[in-house]
């Protein structure tokens, strides 16, 4: 996902340091590293194998030559997927078919997304399941009406939040998110008859209408969702995207950031009630710090990808590490992401795919690296751009 530059007082991204370690061509091994367990969710094949480099965190290397043409890994482990609200007529919800600016032909209003067929329709209400349909309907209640609220791209040149500003923010909130937890708790608790439980006073219940009064971020929303969701039908897996490169300030700016505090109160205030336990400041930091530098966007697949629908996160695939001269190219195959050998591998060799959009990839070494820098919080460490 784009992110721009982080905290100079932290490095942009931070590992697990996870397997064993070897030679290599493109990040070379610090000669301490011992042999130790694939990461959670890290993609597992006989052609490679993940393991860590000295620069650049873990990464992908041939087990044995390659040829071109090679598929070496398909990802289909979506946790995570935002569709961009102002492509939510025209995009796929579940295969994120693009219909060229027409509206698509299934309609699920009340939950506020499009199919390209009732097949797609059906099995994104299968994946999604009955509590996540029921999450959905409720975001598109709030928004409705709302919509233009957060339509603006946030400016990745204002200064980021650091670590502190970070704590703080989640802090400030705290007290109110306890007392809008506390009011839908009752809500439970009023139904079930349970009297053990604090009932909700007419502070409890300010709180929550004032949260709902507050500026609203439907893309934000949107990625807390569809994470939630995920990790309620997925709680296996969680650690699969804890195990994943993390950004530890990755806001790109303080209204970014209160735009996600603001979201954590909204949510807490209107999601079903199985779903807030999973509604916690820590699980919604904990997502935007592994979205930060693993994320793919998905973009239309046609015109060199310029239409950004969105973005989302496949853990096993964010284990290839970037390169302005790659040998695998990533292919995304409706939800599924196919890399394939665009030269011969040989054994030993780092398997890299690009990180850059179509018409990126021709900039210069410089606007490269800047590029880079700015969106995903490192500086090039590829054979192309260190040969110079
Ligand atoms: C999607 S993750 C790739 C896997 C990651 N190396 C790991 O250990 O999980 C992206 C992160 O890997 C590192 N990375 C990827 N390509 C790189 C490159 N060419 N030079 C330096 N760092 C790179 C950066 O820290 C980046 O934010």
């Amino acid at each position: 996902m784009d992110t721009a530059e982080s905290d100079s007082s932290v490095p942009a991204t931070s590992y697990a340091t996870s397997t064993a370690s070897r030679p290599s061509s493109a990040s070379s091994i610090h000669p301490s590293e011992m042999a130790k367990e694939l990461p959670s969710g890290a993609p597992k094949c006989s052609l490679f194998e993940v393991r860590d480099t000295a620069t650049a965190g873990r990464a992908v290397f041939a087990s044995q030559d390659i040829l071109e043409g090679t598929l070496v890994w398909h990802s289909e482990d979506l946790a995570l997927s935002v569709l961009l609200r102002e492509y939510r007529r025209e995009v796929c919800g579940q295969c994120f078919r693009y219909n060229y600016g027409r509206d698509m032909d299934v309609r699920d209003r009340s939950a506020g997304f499009a199919f390209c067929s009732t097949g797609c329709q059906d099995n994104w209400r299968k994946e999604t399941g009955e509590v996540g349909v029921q999450a959905w309907t409720a975001v598109e209640r709030l928004v409705k009406g709302r919509s233009k609220e957060d339509s603006q791209m946030v400016d990745a040149d204002l200064p980021r939040p650091k670590t502190q500003d970070i704590s703080l923010a989640w802090e400030n909130v705290a007290a109110q998110a306890a007392l809008i937890r506390i009011t839908r708790e009752g809500e439970q608790a009023g139904r079930a008859g349970d009297e053990d439980v604090i009932q909700a006073t007419k502070q409890h219940k300010k709180a929550l209408q004032k949260a709902l009064q507050q500026h609203i971020s439907p893309d934000i929303m949107s990625f807390c969702v569809s994470s939630i969701i995920w990790r309620h039908h997925h709680s296996e897996d969680w650690a699969n995207v804890l195990a994943l490169a993390v950004d530890k300030t990755p806001y790109h700016s303080a209204d970014d950031l209160r735009a996600f505090t603001r979201t954590y109160l909204h949510l807490l205030a209107i999601l079903p009630l199985p779903l807030l336990p999973l509604v916690t400041a820590e699980t919604i930091f904990l997502l935007s710090s592994r979205d930060s530098h693993n994320s793919f966007g998905i973009r239309s697949l046609e015109d060199e990808g310029s239409e950004f629908f969105g973005y989302g996160c496949w853990p096993a695939a964010s284990y290839f590490n970037h390169s302005c001269g790659p040998n695998i190219e990533k292919t995304r195959k409706g939800r599924v992401w196919q890399f394939r050998a665009v030269k011969n591998i040989e054994k030993g060799e780092e398997l890299c795919i690009t990180y850059l959009s179509g018409e990126e990839r021709r900039l210069s070494r410089g606007q490269r690296m800047l590029r880079l820098k700015k969106n995903w919080g490192f500086d090039c460490r590829c054979e192309r751009c260190e040969a110079l």
